[in-house]
């Protein structure tokens, strides 16, 4: 019996984590792939795509072009909605094929015929309370999920959001950070609804540089991670010193992967994250942190709460990528 319980508190804590990740691919989402597929601690269920970066079409191609540049073609990638309410596509920061302009050959691979929200609804079912969603572009999806399933966000074990900028400006605009203003509406309805979410927004992937340095060693070195990723990134490190001045690349989606496979990377407050859908806010989160009594109702009373991230180990979270991606399976 003791034998017994002890087998299972090993199966427990040698499980994996089982993740789909929601992209726009996008050069650091393709980091971000790159990197889940090279965590042990991680079963990586499949790739659903969205537009943000790239329209979905180009997406879903990147999603299959990257997990075949890297033989991991047992992988399934569903297709996400080509539609928000109005598109618009950070191709000036990613360029116009979504990975630096390198313009490689068409995949031969074929997306599942399934919608990704139909993909993410049907892993929620099978595998109850057990899987992340690692939300890395626009919440389109996933408010199709819960639209087609309402029990969807009871069912999802997690779902970690790259999305927001709590207390900073965004980098669309002052206000909004581009996975929200991609669509305002789909994320209000995510964040209020009820599911596990942990978000983590630009004032903590801001903090997460790759240096000119971390990109020497990734040229240098010869995984076939590191090697792919050398091709793509110098347009991301030619738009971070055009637009913010700085010598690096900010790792916005590999640092929230890396949140969802270990959150105590990071530290969170928990409270009510409301989304403006209108106006020249647009896209701006609004996070209470419910320690104050409004007097009277407001848009966050009684909504659940989530969790968003508060500090970083910026250097450790550099180290786990570099470490990740310059080593090979
Ligand atoms: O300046 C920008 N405008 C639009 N999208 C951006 C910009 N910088 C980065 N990203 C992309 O949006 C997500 C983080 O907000 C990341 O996926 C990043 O690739």
């Amino acid at each position: 019996m003791a034998a017994a319980a002890a087998a299972e508190v090993e199966k427990m804590t040698t499980r994996k984590k089982k993740l789909v990740i929601d992209t726009d691919p996008g050069i650091d989402d393709a980091m971000a792939i790159f990197v889940a597929l090279r965590s042990p601690e991680v079963e990586l269920l499949g790739l659903t795509t969205i537009f943000g970066n790239v329209y979905t079409t180009l997406a879903t191609r990147n999603a299959l072009h990257l997990l075949e540049a890297v033989g991991r073609t047992d992988i399934p990638v569903a297709e996400g909605s080509h539609k928000a309410t109005k598109l618009r596509i950070a191709s000036f920061v990613h360029g116009s094929d979504g990975l630096g302009n390198q313009n490689f050959p068409p995949p031969t691979g074929k997306p599942v015929d399934q919608s990704a929200a139909a993909f993410l609804v049907e892993q929620a079912n099978l595998y109850p309370g057990q899987v992340t969603v690692v939300a890395l572009g626009p919440l389109t999806n996933l408010a199709l999920a819960i639209e087609l399933d309402p029990s969807f966000p009871k069912k999802i074990g997690q779902i970690v959001i790259l999305g927001g900028a709590y207390s900073v400006n965004g980098n669309v605009n002052p206000a909004a950070e581009a996975n929200i203003f991609g669509d305002p509406d789909a994320a209000d309805i995510v964040f209020t609804s009820g599911a596990d979410i942990l978000a983590v927004g630009i004032n903590i992937t801001h903090q997460v540089v790759l240096s000119d340095a971390d990109r020497e060693k990734l040229e240098q070195s010869d995984s076939k991670y590191a090697r792919y990723l050398s091709k793509i990134l110098g347009l991301y490190y030619n738009y971070h010193r055009d637009a913010y001045f700085i010598e690096g690349v900010y790792l916005h989606d590999p640092a929230t992967l890396l949140a969802a496979v270990d959150p105590s990377l990071m530290t969170y407050t928990e409270g009510v994250v409301r989304v403006q859908t209108v106006g020249i806010t647009k896209g701006l989160t609004v996070f209470d942190t419910t320690k104050k009594r409004y007097g009277e109702i407001t848009a966050w009373t009684g909504k659940p709460t989530v969790k968003v991230a508060v500090t970083v180990d910026a250097p450790a979270v550099v180290e786990m990528i570099m470490q990740r991606l310059t080593t090979d399976d």
